[in-house]
């Protein structure tokens, strides 16, 4: 006989919310290639602390309005911000070292625009993060993310820099 409740309604595992969550943070670790092709050469330094201080600021704001934690979001999004300038700083590394690779001032992405992109993930994550919350403190948390992470790894095609910068985006993401 069919059971009760329907599965599109069966309620979800701790890998079912944490997999978006971490592919969320690939999606918005991808923006930094624009990012860094935005600022390079332009004098617009990688850090941008009034910046990060708006992104903290709004992604508090939404986590209070879903009546989640805004401490856990801030420390989730200042990991996201720290893994986005490993990208970038290596990829200005790169373009320093071989002016060959770097994008030319007609294929410079307006920061602005990209920023946009980064906002709309951003609303993404707060409410990956507030949907997570047993999730993200089941002791199984760690080993999970670990293996979401591997999947976007390949899912996405990841290279090096950007599977050591997804790395660096998850460790706070579990809580304790
Ligand atoms: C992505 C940027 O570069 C850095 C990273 C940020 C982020 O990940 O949100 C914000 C500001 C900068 O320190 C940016 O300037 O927008």
């Amino acid at each position: 006989a069919p059971s009760q409740r329907p599965a599109a309604v069966a309620p979800e595992g701790p890998y079912a919310r944490l997999r978006p969550l971490v592919d969320l943070a690939a999606q918005r670790l991808a923006t930094a290639d624009l990012v860094a092709a935005a600022k390079y050469g332009t004098g617009s330094p990688i850090d941008d602390p009034a910046r990060e201080k708006q992104v903290l600021d709004d992604v508090a704001r939404q986590a209070r309005d879903l009546g989640a934690d805004p401490e856990a979001t801030v420390r989730i999004f200042r990991d996201q911000i720290e893994a986005n300038k490993v990208v970038q700083r290596e990829l200005h590394r790169r373009w320093d070292v071989d002016p060959s690779q770097a994008p030319g001032p007609g294929e410079r992405p307006d920061l602005a625009e990209v920023r946009k992109e980064i906002n709309r993930v951003n609303g993404e994550l707060v409410r990956g993060i507030a949907d997570s919350g047993s999730a993200r403190s089941a002791s199984s948390c760690r080993g999970l993310v670990t293996v979401a992470g591997v999947r976007a790894r390949h899912e996405r095609h990841l290279d090096l820099l950007h599977s050591v910068a997804l790395g660096r985006a998850l460790p706070s993401v579990c809580a304790g």
